[in-house]
């Protein structure tokens, strides 16, 4: 099967950095900057510490000039921590931001030019979910959370720096109270942290999966009664995400744990450091520095700990658009489209493709995903200006062949040559000028008629466009409907389906492709537009080879070729002689 690679529900967490790092490496000075500001930030706060434990061993010792220097360092050195923090979120943020708002315009252009059995395979909403819901959870993780992640990471490390400096001895007492525990307890929210959070944004996927399938299938749930059926569904899949975020949340409690520790380790100090000083061993001072430091020790732990839900909840996002976006990435635009075998290599190259030529396929077999072949050694030619009807009973492999005919689908056996060239040999934006579906179903964007038509490679002026309109006839419908700046409604809710189809052709006029594969409207056109379709292909220069999937009899019998498939075979061509 040349099926794409589906999306994982819950991605593979690991080395998701290290995964997200070319995408980081374009802002990785930006980047280094705000991180080098935020070390000096820490650097200044934890130098605290040990100021005090300096200004109380002078108070002590009654040395007044100690005393006045250290407190003066402290005062420049809470105005230099003060700019530095301010300093170092602005620029992390700002760098933040541009990374994750790089990664959304990386995700839209992604799905925008996906193959479209990869867009079919996927609900909606899941999509809707990653490159909307994710995205903005990174963002809200990268302004409100990384500056904290980095100063205080970077605390605790220059803490450990002076504690071991002061007394190694009352560091190790201190740490061999907090660390074992403390890992214990961290050790109990990872194992079952990516299980817990990937599941709870998979199920809040699914959510938004189904209430978007709720507005697709309006007319059906309203007209068909079917609502209190689907409503349950929605409910339990509801429930399921209730439920989700809840054991996220009892997980995520698990890290509260860590303040009881903090207040253990807090009395041994006191214990061991008073000890050491009526032994004579250390000075108040020491003792100050270490009660101060712990506390910068434990904050920033806390501060850690507290955020270990948020760097789930991005690591989570951030592993599920990333997985998105490998599985759409392609090669350059340029690049050649080659998906599976090179079976039937071309004679010819891209780089000598000429705009018009034969579109021929050849022993053609596709299956879908569940692997029952629909299409079974189809052989067909279109010579250049040919124009030929394809029938066949519902489900007979029509629709599927027309999408392998333009490329939209990769064969599975088989190919299809344009000009002699293998379509997959060709590039995206190459084939697309020569080769054009308009499909059963137009899809239009909410807005004008003009801006449905500006969506065409070319990005027609309103010139192009009024010619476009007179050469398929359509001078009339355009002006009753109120010209190219008739709104169309939401996603050309206005407009009726043949309408549509209307739209479709009028975009594959601007286009120009050598060959229009036409999937004809099977929802009921009223005759009148019915005509104007026909009308409007008729319209169609004669040097154009148009291939129409064809359901109405007044369609097939204006056109001089029709080729019957059946189960997915080529049953007979015939030729029309009226
Ligand atoms: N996305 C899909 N996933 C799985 N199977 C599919 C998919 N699309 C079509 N099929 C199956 O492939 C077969 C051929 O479908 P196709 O739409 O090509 O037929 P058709 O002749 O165009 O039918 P119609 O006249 O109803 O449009 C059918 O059995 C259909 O169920």
């Amino acid at each position: 099967m040349a099926e794409p690679a589906l999306l994982d529900e819950q991605p593979d967490e690991r080395r998701v950095l290290r995964r997200a790092a070319p995408h980081l490496r374009p802002h990785r000075r930006a980047l280094a900057v705000a991180v080098v500001v935020g070390l000096a930030d820490s650097a200044a706060l934890v130098a605290v510490a040990p100021l005090i434990g300096r200004a109380t061993d002078a108070l002590l010792a009654g040395d007044r000039g100690g005393l006045l220097a250290a407190a003066a360092v402290l005062v420049l050195l809470a105005v230099l921590q003060l700019g530095l923090a301010r300093a170092g979120e602005l620029l992390l943020a700002k760098a933040g931001e541009n990374v994750v708002r790089s990664l959304r315009e990386k995700c839209v252009e992604n799905l925008a030019s996906a193959p479209l059995r990869f867009l079919e395979s996927h609900r909606t909403g899941d999509l809707l979910r990653r490159t909307t819901g994710e995205v903005a959870a990174l963002a809200s993780f990268v302004r409100m959370h990384l500056r904290n992640l980095v100063s205080a990471t970077a605390t605790l490390l220059f803490t450990l720096v002076v504690l071991f400096g002061y007394s190694w001895q009352l560091a190790l007492v201190q740490l061999a109270v907090f660390v074992p525990l403390t890992l214990l307890v961290m050790r109990w929210f990872q194992r079952s942290a990516p299980r817990a959070f990937g599941g709870k944004a998979a199920a809040e996927a699914t959510v938004a999966a189904t209430f978007t399938e709720t507005l697709n299938v309006r007319e059906a749930l309203q007209s068909a009664r079917g609502l209190p059926g689907w409503l349950r569904r929605f409910d339990r899949e509801n429930a399921a995400a209730v439920g989700a975020a809840r054991r996220a949340i009892r997980v995520e409690n698990r890290i509260d744990l860590v303040g009881l520790i903090e207040g253990l380790a807090l009395v041994v100090l006191l214990l061991v450091g008073g000890w050491s000083v009526s032994r004579g061993a250390m000075g108040v001072g020491t003792v100050v520095v270490f009660v101060l430091a712990s506390r910068n020790l434990f904050d920033s732990f806390s501060d850690i700990s507290q955020l270990v839900g948020e760097v789930q909840t991005a690591r989570t996002g951030l592993a599920r658009l990333l997985d998105l976006l490998a599985a759409t990435d392609r090669p350059a635009d340029e690049a050649p489209r080659k998906e599976g075998s090179a079976e039937g290599s071309a004679e010819g190259s891209a780089a000598e493709l000429p705009l018009r030529g034969e579109l021929a396929c050849e022993g053609l077999g596709y299956a879908y995903r569940d692997g029952t072949e629909v299409l079974r050694g189809v052989s067909l030619s279109f010579p250049v200006g040919d124009r030929s009807g394809v029938v066949g009973e519902t489900g007979s492999g029509k629709t599927t062949l027309s999408k392998l005919l333009c490329g939209l689908y990769a064969p599975d056996r088989g190919v299809v040559r344009f000009a002699g060239v293998d379509l997959r040999d060709i590039p995206e934006a190459e084939l697309r000028r020569r080769v054009v579906l308009v499909p059963q179903e137009v899809r239009m964007v909410t807005g004008t008629v003009a801006a449905n038509l500006e969506l065409v490679h070319s990005a027609p002026g309103r010139a192009a466009m009024e010619r476009a309109v007179a050469e398929l006839g359509l001078e009339d419908w355009l002006r009753d409907l109120g010209g190219l700046d008739a709104e169309v409604g939401v996603r050309g809710s206005r407009l009726s389906a043949g309408e549509r189809q209307i739209v479709g052709l009028l975009r594959a006029a601007l286009a120009d492709p050598a060959v229009l594969v036409l999937d004809e409207a099977t929802a009921d056109i009223d005759p009148v537009t019915a005509g104007r379709l026909e009308h409007a292909l008729d319209g169609m220069r004669g040097d154009r080879t148009i291939v129409v999937v064809a359901h109405r009899p007044a369609t097939i019998a204006r056109l001089p070729r029709v080729i019957a498939l059946d189960g997915g075979r080529v049953a007979g061509t015939m030729a029309n002689t009226q």
